[in-house]
């Protein structure tokens, strides 16, 4: 790995960076592991640099690889990295509604964020969905306890389903009639988008173009999913009218997120009206941020916790002490539990889910750390780096959930050595919805049972290999042997 000359470009004074070949650019330091963060925090420590630069295909992208450089993209220059690249795949995919995740700043984003913000994702609103996550949990402390004795429960297989299902009724609401369809059709989409798209990284190019499949089994995907989202928003609407005529006008009911989309359609007054293109974008947005990131933080949770025993009983100690043997879990019951927060806080530490953030784009060319960043490049900001960066942690490649326990550092946006939900403008709106979903299930797992891994495995052989989807995830099922200590009421 050779430095590639800081200056040199035009005058100016790019952060460092692997060199470069024609066409490709830095791809091919990168073809080896496709475990980017990785690579890129491995570059970063090389040159021992804050950022680094590297040019995948016809992109310049830049990635912030220490907290300094992290503030400064995230807080000091915010505004200016605030909007989202919008490669040929996204224009493909999102030419009638740009939904909120991958959309450029401007009226649009701002309107849409802000309803996530106020009504989607509200603390309020995380709130109405307690029965939603409590019955789904008790589905499955059940299924688990019912499993065959002696045969290794799929944990991961388990926690993805309660996931996804808690989610498909809190944003679409209990009774969906194409509900299996619609997940299937989401898991593929997840696996597709997680494919590296040529087209995306040489966009001025016809061959590229003709090459990317990806864009176009996306494209496929995106159409069958929207279809989906029709039949759920005329379902909405036909149960809503169905209801307003049986209660002269005045139905009033828990409303899903869906729901609450047409609410506002409906009373209009909003800048930017809102089509039913992008409400469909929107959901579909909101399921896909929303399922694999809890899902798979949850998995890595346990996993952590079955190689280190201890910590394990050290959490269902405090449950198991706080709730003196009552029959369930409750949402009531965590308040007042510090130890299942502090594991997930390492866990999103060791275990980032997104990597490198979402990608922002320069908006006009600025400096940071010193560097300049040239406009319309992409920018990431390396938290797997930061997270495991031995200037910043002790003992930082160890998983020890009490480094939190003094409260000093939070994932709320601030402490710009630990955003595993970024920070900022484009911050992730979800967390309060996944600390709900997040504790719950991992409480209910820790209370009711024991774990033990399939003979012949010790903690120390816990496979922990890593793969990268839309999220780096387990690349192997987590399978554990589940032993009821506290059985739960039917
Ligand atoms: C462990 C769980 C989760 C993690 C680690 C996570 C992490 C993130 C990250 C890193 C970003 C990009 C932030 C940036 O660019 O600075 C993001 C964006 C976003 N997340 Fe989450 N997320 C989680 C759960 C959720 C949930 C449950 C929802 C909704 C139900 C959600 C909705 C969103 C949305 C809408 C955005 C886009 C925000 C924007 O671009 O303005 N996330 N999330």
């Amino acid at each position: 790995l050779k430095l590639r000359k800081r200056d040199g470009n035009d005058g100016l004074r790019l952060p460092p960076g692997p060199w470069q070949l024609p066409v490709i650019g830095s791809l091919h330091h990168l073809v080896r592991s496709p475990l980017a963060h990785r690579a890129i925090a491995d570059m970063a420590r090389r040159f021992d640099a804050p950022i680094v630069y590297l040019r995948l295909g016809e992109i310049p992208v830049v990635v912030a690889s220490s907290p300094d450089a992290a503030r400064e993209v995230m807080k000091t220059h915010d505004l200016n990295f605030a909007t989202r690249p919008w490669g040929p795949t996204t224009q493909a995919i999102r030419a009638e509604g740009e939904g909120v995740v991958f959309a450029r700043y401007g009226a649009l984003w701002r309107q849409l964020r802000k309803i996530c913000v106020l009504e989607l994702l509200s603390a309020r609103r995380v709130q109405s969905f307690r029965r939603v996550r409590e019955e789904e949990v008790g589905c499955l402390v059940t299924a688990i306890a019912a499993s065959t004795p002696g045969e290794a429960v799929n944990v991961s297989e388990r926690i993805a389903a309660l996931v996804a299902d808690s989610a498909v009724r809190a944003m679409i609401g209990d009774r969906f009639e194409r509900r299996e369809e619609f997940l299937e059709h989401l898991a593929e989409g997840i696996k597709i988008s997680a494919r590296f798209s040529v087209r995306d990284l040489f966009p001025s190019s016809r061959l590229a173009s003709f090459v990317g499949r990806t864009t176009r089994w996306v494209q496929d995907n995106h159409r069958k999913l929207l279809e989906l989202m029709d039949s759920a928003i005329q379902q909405h609407q036909e149960r809503r009218a169905a209801m307003d005529s049986a209660a002269g006008g005045s139905s009033e009911q828990q409303e899903d997120l869906v729901d609450v989309l047409l609410r506002l359609q409906k009373e209009g007054g909003l800048e930017v009206p809102l089509t039913m293109a992008i409400i469909k974008e929107l959901i579909l947005d909101l399921f896909i941020a929303g399922s694999e990131t809890s899902a798979n933080a949850l998995q890595w949770a346990m996993a952590e916790l079955v190689r280190n025993p201890k910590l394990m009983q050290k959490a269902q100690d405090e449950l198991r002490d706080k709730m003196e043997g009552k029959p369930t879990v409750t949402e009531d019951d965590l308040v007042g539990l510090k130890y299942i927060k502090l594991i997930i806080k390492e866990t999103l530490r060791v275990h980032p889910v997104v990597p490198m953030l979402l990608p922002r784009e320069c908006r006009e060319s600025c400096k940071v750390m010193g560097y300049d960043i040239p406009k319309g490049a992409t920018v990431f900001v390396n938290v797997w780096a930061i997270n495991r960066d031995p200037k910043y942690w002790d003992d930082a490649e160890t998983f020890k959930p009490d480094r939190f326990e003094d409260g000093k550092v939070d994932f709320k946006g601030t402490d710009f050595e630990f955003t595993p939900f970024g920070a900022g403008r484009r911050m992730c709106p979800g967390m309060a919805f996944a600390q709900a979903s997040m504790e719950l299930v991992l409480a209910a797992l820790l209370y009711h049972f024991d774990w033990e891994l399939p003979s012949g495995l010790g903690p120390s052989q816990v496979d922990m290999t890593e793969e990268m989807g839309i999220t780096a995830r387990r690349k192997h099922d987590l399978y554990l042997h589940p032993v009821v200590r506290v059985p739960q009421q039917a």
